[in-house]
């Protein structure tokens, strides 16, 4: 790898950001037909926030936070900071310390492939968090990495400047060039979504909705009394 910080990434823009968001990881996700999803492994660490930014990306050192200082720097409002390691590693490399540096600089939160401290301070602050683990393992400031370069998580390309949108249900990463699509198709979700929460609520049932009786059929599923499977 090569040890470099790389300073000014072009970023999504962040209105557009903002706005893709609000729709929630699950629906852009499925918009963006079920893609940029970095797994279930990722939880937040306290519930109930919904944020986008655009990525400022750090490769550290397992057991080592030094990259994560050298990023701060690097961070812009809008931003969210986006860590992984060199390989994997639980360890409480971020706190509330570095949430406080990061708040001033109006980064959205963060994302780590690694492990985070300090939660009830986190949550106190506000600051949203989403990671692998939770951790009072300490780090040191001792190895080169990189700030800024493209990073993978859970399978997923991130790219600095590219939107990381966070929610309840995990994070999802969106190419920058692919936000205004994102956008359009995430609408469009929501107000298919809409239209079927209604019918719901009117009693109508998604075997009929979506056409699945002749699915059911075409697949072998047999319909038998209880009688007659014997209850
Ligand atoms: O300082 C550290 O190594 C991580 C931490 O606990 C903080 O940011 O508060
Ligand atoms: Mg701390």
């Amino acid at each position: 790898m090569r040890t470099v910080i790389v300073t000014n990434p072009p970023r999504a823009e962040i209105e557009k950001v903002d706005k893709l968001a609000e729709y929630g990881v699950a629906t852009v996700h499925e918009a963006l037909g079920r893609t940029g999803f970095l797994g279930p492994g990722l939880r937040p660490v306290h519930l109930g926030s919904r944020i986008g930014g655009t990525a400022v990306t750090v490769v550290s050192w397992p057991g080592d936070n030094l990259m994560i200082h050298a990023a701060v720097e690097q961070c812009r409002p809008g931003d969210l900071l986006v860590v992984t390691t060199t390989s994997p590693s639980t360890d409480g490399m971020f706190g509330e310390l570095f949430a406080t540096a990061l708040q001033v600089r109006g980064v959205r939160g963060l994302v780590t492939a690694a492990g985070v401290r300090d939660v009830a301070e986190l949550h106190e602050m506000g600051f949203p968090v989403w990671s692998a683990a939770v951790s009072a393992q300490g780090t040191v400031k001792a190895t080169a990495g990189a700030v800024n370069v493209p990073v993978t998580i859970g399978g997923q390309l991130i790219t600095p400047g590219d939107a990381v949108l966070a929610d309840d249900d995990g994070v999802m990463v969106v190419p920058r060039a692919d936000v205004g699509r994102a956008l359009e198709k995430s609408q469009a979700r929501l107000e298919k979504e809409e239209a079927t929460r209604r019918a719901f609520r009117d009693g109508e049932l998604g075997l009929d909705r979506y056409g699945l009786r002749p699915k059911l059929e075409e697949l072998g599923v047999e319909y038998l009394t209880a009688e007659e499977y014997g209850l």
